[in-house]
């Protein structure tokens, strides 16, 4: 029966933390959704900790907050008693939310009164130092989230932006307490203006982590990035990863809605190593359905001329593709993209796809949504945050298990398109 419930508010951070739990000795399950825990299911039951992927980062606050109480009492009637809300590295959100919002709702839901807050993800570059978060070497409103589309972070000082998204006092502990050990951050947490508090704790290493994690382990809420899971200690170290679904030579493709950085890089070097096709918004505009079967049609011939080399579809190669504006009365490039991948992954699925890599947050909760999928076993790791995933998939053309990889925008080699099938060999 799982204890440890989470509750992630986008899919590639699902898996993000997902396969750091597995590495921690939990046996995990990642659930697509608060009605995926409602059936009996033996995988669920059989977990030590359940992972619920929300599509909640950019929805609006009420919602945000309706299905992550919605996933915490699922995990609840499955038996979990601690809890983890996991959000982005580079802590995305707005003014209005989602992150403080979602954490108040879920500390009122506990009847909790504090608890932390640790973007940090030191094995990704993600620090947090004085309260500043740095994106490697940038902070964070120097690096390239600055220019997100959806959720473009503009301060680097997180008690600045978690101060207008909540009714709770915003408190911090610093570096030099985290170096004196867990104790002394127990402590710290237990005084006064720390009691109802959302505490922002600093942790530039690995070590600071698994302090931060000790210090709070009898805390009914913990709340940050899938960093903050290296302290943990699960039930069955070893615990094993699922075989994939797929074999070499199944058809794969590439679905890259995210404009980050580290995507467009991937972008740029697999354009000279895999047949590609960028997304045309006008055409998507004019004929969606016109265009979608150029692109399914296109990864259908890339299969048939050589089926080593996947196919890319991919949506940004250069930060000026993002539109700024959206032409009057037009659906927003954001949804058109989401829905059109999303479309791309069903049809290919249909034809034979058994291998997808997602790339992006957004793009993947819209790609896993449309191909049905209910729960993701995790599979072989890519690279640090990216794993491959089993998935029982429907498509109108026939579904069935395939192999998902659903990277973070800002995640990965920048070979990582070409490079993350051998994890299935
Ligand atoms: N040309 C474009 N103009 C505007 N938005 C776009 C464009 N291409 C993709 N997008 C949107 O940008 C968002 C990227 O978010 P996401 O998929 O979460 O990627 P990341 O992981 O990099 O944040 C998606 O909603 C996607 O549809
Ligand atoms: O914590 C992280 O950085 C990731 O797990 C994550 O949430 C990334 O979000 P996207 O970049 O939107 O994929």
């Amino acid at each position: 029966m799982p204890t440890l419930g989470a509750i992630a508010d986008d899919f590639t951070g699902a898996t993000d933390l997902a396969t750091m739990l597995v590495a921690r000795g939990f046996r995990t399950v990642v659930a697509v959704g608060p009605d995926a825990l409602g059936r009996a299911d033996p995988a669920l039951a059989d977990a030590d900790a359940v992972v619920v992927a929300l599509k909640s980062r950019t929805a609006p606050a009420g919602e945000a907050v309706a299905l992550s109480v919605r996933s915490l009492e699922a995990l609840r009637a499955l038996g979990c008693r601690r809890f983890y809300f996991k959000y982005c590295s580079t802590f995305d959100s707005t003014p209005r939310g989602n992150i403080g919002p979602v954490t108040d709702a879920l500390l009122d839901a506990l009847g909790a009164r504090r608890t932390v807050v640790v973007p940090s993800f030191p094995a990704t570059g993600r620090t947090v130092y004085r309260g500043r978060l740095f994106v490697h070497d940038d902070l964070l409103d120097e690096s390239p989230m600055r220019r997100h589309p959806l959720t473009p972070m503009r301060d680097a000082r997180v008690e600045r932006l978690l101060a207008p998204q909540t009714g709770r006092p915003v408190a911090r502990i610093g570096l030099e307490t985290v170096r004196d050990g867990a104790d002394a951050v127990r402590a710290a947490l237990d005084e006064p203006e720390r009691a109802d508090a959302l505490t922002v704790v600093d942790a530039v290493d690995d070590r600071d982590l698994a302090v931060i994690a000790a210090a709070t382990e009898d805390f009914p809420l913990v709340t940050g990035a899938a960093g903050l899971a290296v302290g943990l200690r699960g039930p069955h170290p070893g615990a094993a990863r699922t075989a994939p679904a797929s074999r070499p030579g199944d058809p794969a493709v590439v679905l890259a809605g995210s404009a980050s950085a580290a995507t467009r890089a991937q972008v740029a070097h697999a354009l000279d190593r895999l047949p590609a096709r960028r997304l045309d918004l006008a055409a998507l505009r004019a004929d969606f359905t016109g265009a979608l079967a150029d692109l399914t049609g296109f990864a259908r011939e890339s299969w048939a001329a050589d089926p080593g080399r996947p196919p890319l579809l991919y949506a940004v190669a250069d930060p000026d593709d993002v539109e700024k504006v959206t032409p009057e009365g037009a659906e927003p490039a954001s949804e058109l993209v989401e829905r059109a991948l999303a479309a791309c992954a069903r049809t290919l699925v249909g034809a034979g796809a058994r291998r997808l890599l997602v790339a992006g947050g957004e793009t993947s909760g819209a790609v896993v949504s449309a191909l049905g999928a209910r729960t993701l076993a995790v599979g072989a790791p890519i690279a640090p945050g990216v794993t491959w995933a089993r998935a029982e998939v429907a498509s109108p053309g026939g579904g069935g298990a395939v192999d998902l990889a659903l990277k973070s925008g800002n995640f990965g080699s920048t070979d990582i398109f070409t490079t993350a099938w051998e994890q299935l060999a």
